[in-house]
């Protein structure tokens, strides 16, 4: 059986006296993708933030190949192969394509003060990781980033992340911008990253894609993993209806913690809570 390449243990995650994150325990493996679910403010961000180096767990324990590890920061992270790519692939639309794919790391020409940034290598490169992963409209590495379709720069991203060494891809909310053919190239992008033995992490609110493409699902609810499971194992209905419940569980919280707050601290007596549980 393949070993994780990350796998985290009773994670959590406060900020001051708010916990965010509450005994996540997950792993994932190369070749596998793993789909993050969960409605707006489950815990998602902060868990990816987690993952890339950007917050330090409050408690809980995280390996990245079977070694434990504490991030200090993003470098540590990417350090270690994990690589972030947001909604809009976190792109410079006016830089030029082989620029933007090369940024911090860009290759040079000539020697001492003749160095000059290597613009045809880069684009060359830029536009062959690109093809890699389908994307064939795009010959030119000079042609600006502003001016390719949104699919393209997640294509970009996706294809700097792997150029540069990363074995985990989280990408965040890759589709949610995205028209549906736009969409569909990149879930087949994120179907190529994982044949090539990439883990990835995709954190999505369209439980349609993550059904497409995920290999192993987790749902957040309320900063707490509320499920976890494999390909196969619920129906499209069941997975809405878990992200759906907990919204609603969120609801019914905020009514008992109201009904406390006007009574004085007294929690609703059973008829109250019973008729509120029966309005949801
Ligand atoms: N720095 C912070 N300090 C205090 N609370 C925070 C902080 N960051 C996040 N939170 C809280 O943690 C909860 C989870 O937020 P998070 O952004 O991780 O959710 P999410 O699942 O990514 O939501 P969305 O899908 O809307 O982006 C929210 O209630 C948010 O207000």
């Amino acid at each position: 059986m393949t070993a994780p390449f990350l796998k985290l243990t009773d994670v959590c995650k406060s900020f001051g006296s708010t916990q965010v994150l509450k005994d996540i325990s997950l792993e994932v493996k190369p070749g596998e993708v793993l789909c993050l679910l969960g409605d707006n403010g489950a815990g998602k961000s902060t868990l990816i933030k987690v993952l890339s180096g950007f917050h330090e767990p409050t408690s809980g324990t995280m390996e990245v190949e079977g070694e434990p590890v504490k991030f200090k920061s993003p470098r540590d992270a990417s350090d270690r192969g994990i690589a972030t790519v947001h909604q809009f692939g976190g792109t410079f639309p006016l830089m030029s394509i082989g620029r933007s794919f090369f940024v911090g790391a860009e290759p040079k020409k000539g020697w001492g003060p003749f160095k000059r940034f290597d613009n045809k290598f880069a684009g060359e490169i830029a536009v062959r990781e690109m093809r890699s992963l389908g994307i064939t409209r795009i010959t030119d590495g000079n042609r600006l980033v502003g001016g390719l379709s949104g699919g393209e720069r997640q294509a970009l991203a996706i294809g700097r992340a792997v150029h540069f060494g990363a074995k985990l891809l989280i990408l965040d909310e890759p589709t949610a911008a995205l028209g549906v053919k736009e969409a569909t190239h990149v879930l087949r992008i994120i179907m190529q990253a994982r044949q090539q033995g990439l883990a990835v992490i995709l954190v999505t609110h369209n439980v349609t894609h993550a059904m497409k493409v995920g290999d192993h699902f987790a749902v957040l609810i309320h900063g707490a993993l509320a499920a976890d499971f494999r390909k196969g194992e619920r129906t499209r209905e069941e997975i809405t209806d878990l992200m759906a419940g907990g919204e609603a569980m969120a609801e019914l919280e905020a009514e008992i913690a109201a009904y406390e707050t006007a009574h004085e601290g007294h929690a609703p007596e059973a008829g109250d809570l019973e008729r509120m549980l029966n309005e949801k």
